[in-house]
């Protein structure tokens, strides 16, 4: 029998990159909010799972009728991504075990497939460590001389781009999480919290159109994206229609 699984969807941030008029979790894509579209593809996925979404305490925007999931719970978001994700794992403390699976997804990220989830679910329900979903970097990487110019080309052989979910056991991940509060050192990603406590989280392949949508050129391509998707597996990727649930407020 596979461990219990929790999701944990930090949602709190401003998406001040994105620069519109409300959080970008918030802006309608294909008819539906990100936020509600993300959470459609992770029901589809693990319609049993119990999820801790971390939403801003000032956000008037949410609408619970998004959320398709039986157990769930509104977490407070923190100031960085990395401590809403803490937050989550506090408010649970009660009820998970430290053998529990805890997959993290980024809200916005909209356009992972079922098939992705259900891929790293049964990699990492066969890991002691935990991992994540990672695309290979496929374009030659410069690094600049902070003046505008190139300073060297990297190697990109084994350079990988982090994606969401990702994955790890309860206790494992509060003790990476704490530990990488208490030396003071800032994580964007779960996966390096676990790396500085000496592990080797399992890069899992996925497909490279899991956008997180950050700019604003990115809500367009995430358009395309679920289209494409739709045309695609319609069973397999999306099979809401694209104009269900309630609209953006
Ligand atoms: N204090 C924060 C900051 C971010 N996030 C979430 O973490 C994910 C990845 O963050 P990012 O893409 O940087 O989103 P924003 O913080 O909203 O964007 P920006 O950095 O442009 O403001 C998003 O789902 C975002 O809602 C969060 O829960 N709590
Ligand atoms: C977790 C993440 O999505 C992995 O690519 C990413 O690090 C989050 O983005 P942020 O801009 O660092 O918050």
């Amino acid at each position: 029998m596979s461990a219990p699984l929790w999701l944990v969807v930090p949602a709190a941030g401003q998406g001040r990159r994105m620069g519109a008029d409300r959080p970008k979790q918030y802006l309608a894509l294909g008819g539906r909010p990100v936020l509600a579209r993300t959470l459609a593809r992770l029901h589809e996925a693990f319609p049993g799972a119990r999820l801790c979404l971390c939403l801003d305490p000032q956000d008037a925007r949410f609408d619970p009728a998004w959320v398709p999931f039986a157990h769930w719970r509104r977490v407070g978001g923190g100031a960085e991504r990395v401590d809403s994700v803490a937050n989550a794992l506090a408010a649970i403390r009660a009820e998970a075990g430290d053998d529990d699976l805890v997959l993290v997804h980024d809200v916005a990220r909209p356009c992972v497939t079922t098939a992705d989830l259900r891929r790293l679910h049964a990699v990492l329900s066969a890991d002691s460590v935990g991992g994540l979903l990672a695309a290979p970097v496929a374009d030659t990487m410069k690094r600049d001389d902070g003046a505008g110019r190139v300073a060297t080309t990297e190697p990109r052989a084994g350079l990988w781009h982090a994606l969401t979910p990702q994955g790890f056991r309860y206790g494992l991940l509060r003790r990476a999480l704490a530990a990488a509060r208490e030396a003071g050192v800032t994580v964007t990603d779960e996966a390096s919290a676990v790396e500085a406590l000496g592990a080797s989280p399992r890069l899992v392949a996925g497909r490279r159109d899991n956008l997180k949508i950050t700019h604003p050129e990115d809500l367009a391509l995430a358009e395309l994206i679920l289209a494409a998707q739709a045309r695609q597996a319609p069973a397999s990727v999306d099979t809401a229609p694209a104009s269900a649930g309630p609209l953006e407020r």
